[in-house]
Parts: structure tokens; C-alpha cells; sequence
């Protein structure tokens, strides 16, 4: 059998005194979508920012793609990133994009870095356009004279321009209007790489995650295939998530139900 993509084992993170994860332990699969969900400050982004090395791990151990980056000092980080086998897509691609670089040298970055001819690397740049429905008149444009829709598929062609074997989106449709949350939904369930999908939404991630993690208040409490987690959620949060998605196959929009739930979870 193939190694998980990412192995996450007993993972612990802390900022300073506050530690904000416990104990989390988590595998992807190649090619797997998984999704994390969890309440605003549950240390989603957190769990997203020790995947990429930008906070260190106070326990526990993380390997991605085969290596044991647990470990790793700033300038190895710096070098595993390079490589692009791990990419990601933010909320807002103000971050992930350069304001002063047009899309096609924002696109293009990650390939001449890795060392390839841009004539190659404005051709795959075209070619990714494409795959995220946008025209490649958009290629001459800056960050700032682009739609919020267009600026996040841009993102994410830029997170896919180097192949990665995992692409972590941190919340990447919440900041869109519905018909771009669609589409950006329909084209990252098209992609062929494994994908760490974090939301505070049940909704958007129960769409396209093969898994759902639960995260709540710093730990793992649930990690369940998508279907059985909605139809049969075990954690009092996760039964609350589910009931508050009223669109979801089975779900109670039972008011006292809910709110029975939230006693529950505030004792
Ligand atoms: N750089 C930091 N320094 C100190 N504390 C931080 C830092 N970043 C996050 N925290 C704290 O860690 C906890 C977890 O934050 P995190 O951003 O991981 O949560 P989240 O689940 O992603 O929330 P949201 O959905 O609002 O983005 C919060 O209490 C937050 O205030």
C-alpha cells in the first residue's frame, strides 16, 4: 500500500502558553479529499499552518509526501516548499497573490523557480486558465482589475501549476457569491491531487469530501466517511453541524433540538 500523502500523529501546536491543537491525528490518502471542520478559533488554520511548516509542532509528528518534516529548520522548510509537492489556496487570494504581479507572473512564479523555461511555463499557465474556466485575456491583468470569483480560480490554478500531490484550501469559497462557489466547488472536484478542504461550513465541504474531520475546541473528536458522518454524527457538536445544515439528507432542523445540543456543549 501506498504511505498517506500527509500523516498527521499526535500533533500538538501552541502559541506560546495557548495550545490550540491536541493530540490530532489525521491521514490523507493520494488523491483523497478530506474535509476539516470545525467552529471559528477550533485551530482549523492552525492544523493548515503546521502542514506547511509555519508554525512548529510543540509534540507529535507530521510527514508529508514520504518525509518526516516534524523537524525541519525555516530554510529546509523553505526548500520542501519550493518543490511544490504541497500547495495551498487562502480565503481572501489577496494572499496567495502578489498585487503587483500580473496573473501571468503570479502563475508562472512557482514553475521558473523550480527552473522552467518560461516559454513552458506561460504555456502551462494557459493550459491551467482553462481548467478554471478563465480567458486567457485575464493573463496581462493585476490582481486588483480582476473579479473576487476570478482572483480565487486564479489561486487555485496557481496552487495546481506545479502538480502538487496535496493542495490545502483554507476556506476558499466562504468570501464568494454562490454561483462563483460553485464553480470553484466543481473545478476542485475535478483535480486529481489529494485536498485538505477547511471550513466552518458543513454544507460546502459535505459536496466534496470523500472524509470529514471534526475538529472542536482544539481536538479530532470525529474523522468518518462524509455519508455516514451526516447521517449518523456521534460527537453532540458534530449532531449540531449537522442540524443546522437543514439541506442535508436527514438533518433535524429541530430548534429545541439544537439547542439542547448547545447546553450540552457549554457544560
Ligand atoms: N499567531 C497567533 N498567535 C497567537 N494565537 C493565535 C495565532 N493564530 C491563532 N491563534 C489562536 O489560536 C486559536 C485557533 O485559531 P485558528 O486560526 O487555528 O482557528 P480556526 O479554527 O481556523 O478559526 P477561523 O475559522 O476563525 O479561521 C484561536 O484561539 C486563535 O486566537
Amino acid at each position: 500500500m501506498s504511505e498517506p500523502i500527509l500523516r498527521v500523529a499526535d500533533l500538538s501546536v501552541s502559541y506560546g502558553r495557548q495550545r490550540v491543537l491536541h493530540g490530532v491525528t489525521l491521514d490523507v490518502e493520494p488523491g483523497e479529499t478530506v474535509g476539516i471542520i470545525g467552529e471559528t478559533g477550533s485551530g482549523k488554520s492552525t492544523l493548515a499552518r503546521a502542514v506547511l511548516g509555519l508554525v512548529p509542532a510543540s509534540a507529535g509528528s507530521l510527514r508529508v509526501d514520504g518525509s518526516d518534516v516534524t523537524r525541519f529548520s525555516k530554510r529546509q522548510w523553505r526548500a520542501f516548499r519550493r518543490r511544490g509537492v504541497v500547495q495551498y489556496v487562502f480565503q481572501d487570494p489577496l494572499r496567495s497573490l502578489d498585487p503587483d504581479l500580473t496573473i501571468a507572473d503570479s502563475l508562472i512564479e512557482p514553475l521558473l523557480v523550480r527552473g522552467v523555461a518560461r516559454a513552458e511555463a506561460v504555456a502551462r499557465a494557459e493550459e491551467l486558465l482553462g481548467r478554471v474556466r478563465l480567458d486567457p485575456d485575464l493573463l496581462g491583468r493585476l490582481p486588483g482589475a480582476i473579479s473576487g470569483g476570478q482572483r480565487q480560480r486564479v489561486a487555485v490554478a496557481r496552487a495546481l501549476i506545479t502538480d502538487p500531490a496535496l493542495v490545502i484550501l483554507d476556506e476558499p469559497v466562504s468570501a464568494l457569491d454562490a454561483a462563483n462557489r460553485v464553480l470553484v466547488l466543481e473545478i476542485l472536484r475535478e483535480l486529481d491531487a489529494a485536498l485538505l478542504f477547511i471550513s466552518h461550513d458543513l454544507g460546502s465541504v459535505a459536496g466534496i469530501a470523500d472524509r470529514v474531520a471534526v475538529i472542536y475546541r482544539g481536538e479530532l473528536v470525529e474523522d468518518r466517511p462524509t455519508r455516514e458522518l451526516i447521517t449518523a454524527p456521534a460527537h453532540a457538536y458534530t449532531r449540531l453541524l449537522v442540524s443546522s445544515v437543514p439541506t442535508l439528507r436527514s438533518a433535524t432542523s429541530d430548534r429545541a433540538a439544537r439547542d439542547e445540543l448547545r447546553a450540552l456543549l457549554s457544560a
